[in-house]
């Protein structure tokens, strides 16, 4: 029996800003951005969007794409690091709002036998329910699960992360009926608890803070959505990790360069060219090239053979986030379809096709696995059109993202959006202050 992903839905946040206007009111060369980092435009979300919204469409899309039957998922795990509440998961507000929906063709509360719950580990949040997810089904091969991967990455403004924010969801069906990928049962896994990318939901201030790096800001509030984080630390973090869970990928499978076999090789990428240009380190490894130095590195980067290989393996999963930005924990899923969507789109045939997987979260933690291509894939692959609706979301100017980004829009800038949005937050009734309430617009 095989186990793995039977289909997949996703949702963008229904704005965006060119990165060169971004560079522009920044004073960054544009190229750094484009060419550098591989970023074009920056995928914002609407006044009334946010990472529930962003769950529940894309939920709501897979079910009507795949003609899905509501009552025969059993969980839906939600992996996020954009938590709307402490207490109450992002996915209870997710399945409330696709539970409405569906109401006329299944009844009330279609969800009401569904386990539940969120995941989160930063970016690797969703990669955890994935696998938690294929053990379920393992273990109740009758049974399918949902794992949706949705996060609003957002800086602040004018840091180093800024021109990387992002945001939107994917959603997997997992069972044992993976039409588009089987996933083998194989887990290389690296964790260290490190202080590379965090939120921390205490109200302290830098002077508390004696070694805290100068990228700190002044003032940490209670759930802030904004991370403190060391840019280059994070970046040397998440090689460290995905070189110790490849190494422990290889000594659980007895693999040699198990990195050649694959087809596409996935990451997790806060940015479009973050994978290709950390992979360098492992590539060395495992051809015996010299990696000490600075100029080793480079000379690695820049060698033919090792840009036909990112041409041939990396390329193609990176075209989606360089028209998003970073989605959290849903980039790695991005990844894999924009990669699966450029060979649907030339007609190549991906059956068996072996693909490699490297997750990151900071905090910080790696998980290196892999799939293949099913029998079914064009069939799954069909729904998604995704290069084609990336086209259609509105372009903002930076003055109404500054705005968006400070919370000082009203109203949202689509006011004729269709689909799920927010609605109010109560503020007076003391026992629901805080409650969010959504709703459908068709
Ligand atoms: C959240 C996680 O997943 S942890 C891992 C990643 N960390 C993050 O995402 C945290 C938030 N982000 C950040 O802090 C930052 O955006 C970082 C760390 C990702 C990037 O940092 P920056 O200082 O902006 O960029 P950095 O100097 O590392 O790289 C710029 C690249 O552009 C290139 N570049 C610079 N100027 C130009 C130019 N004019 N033309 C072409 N390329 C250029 C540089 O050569 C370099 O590429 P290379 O090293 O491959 O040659």
């Amino acid at each position: 029996m095989t186990f793995g992903i039977e289909a997949a839905g996703y949702y963008v946040p229904s704005l965006y800003l060119e990165i060169k206007d971004l560079a522009e009111k920044r004073g960054i060369e544009p190229a750094k951005l484009e060419k550098g980092l591989g970023l074009h435009k920056m995928g914002f979300p609407d006044v009334h969007e946010d990472a529930a919204t962003f769950a529940a469409e894309a939920l709501l899309k897979m079910i009507r794409d795949y003609d899905l039957n509501p009552k025969e998922i059993a969980r839906i795990y939600l992996g996020t690091e954009s938590a709307l509440d402490a207490a109450k998961p992002t996915a209870s507000y997710a399945m409330q709002m696709v539970e409405k929906v569906l109401e006329k063709e299944f009844g009330e509360r279609c969800f009401r036998n569904c386990d539940v719950v969120d995941m989160t580990f930063a970016c690797i949040g969703a990669v955890d329910a994935l696998h938690n997810s294929l053990d379920f089904v393992r273990i109740n091969p009758d049974k399918k699960a949902v794992v949706i991967a949705s996060d609003y990455a957002k800086y602040e403004l004018a840091s180093s992360g800024e021109y990387t924010q992002g945001g939107g969801a994917v959603a997997l069906l997992i069972s044992s009926k993976p039409d588009l990928l089987e996933i083998e049962n194989n887990w290389g896994i690296a964790t260290e608890s490190v202080f590379d990318f965090f939120k921390p939901r205490r109200n302290y201030s830098k002077k508390d803070l004696s070694s805290a790096p100068e990228t700190f800001p002044d003032k940490i509030e209670i759930f802030t959505d904004e991370p403190v984080f060391d840019g280059q630390y994070s970046n040397q973090c998440y090689q460290d990790r995905i070189r110790e869970a490849y190494q422990h990928y290889k000594e659980i499978t007895g693999k040699d360069k198990p990195y050649e076999a694959w087809k596409y090789l996935i990451f997790h990428l806060p940015y479009a060219f973050h994978g290709k240009r950390v992979f360098t380190e492992i590539y060395s490894i495992e051809n015996g090239l010299a990696y000490g130095t600075p100029d080793e590195q480079k000379a690695v980067a820049k060698s033919e053979n090792y840009l036909n290989f990112i041409n041939e393996k990396i390329e193609r999963s990176q075209r989606a986030s360089s028209e998003i930005g970073n989605m959290y924990t849903a980039s790695i899923f991005m990844a894999l379809l924009s990669a699966i969507q450029v060979s649907f789109d030339e007609g190549e045939d991906l059956t068996g096709a072996e693909i490699g997987f490297l997750g990151y979260g900071s905090g910080s933690k790696s998980k290196v696995f892999a799939g293949k291509i099913s029998e079914n894939w064009k069939t799954a692959a069909s729904k998604w059109n995704l290069f084609e609706n990336l086209k259609n979301r509105t372009a903002i100017d930076f003055e109404t993202y500054e705005k968006l980004h400070r919370k000082q829009l009203e109203s949202s800038v689509n006011e004729n959006y269709k689909g799920f949005g927010l609605q109010s937050v109560e503020t007076e009734n003391p026992v629901l202050k805080g409650a969010r309430y959504y709703a459908y617009k068709d």
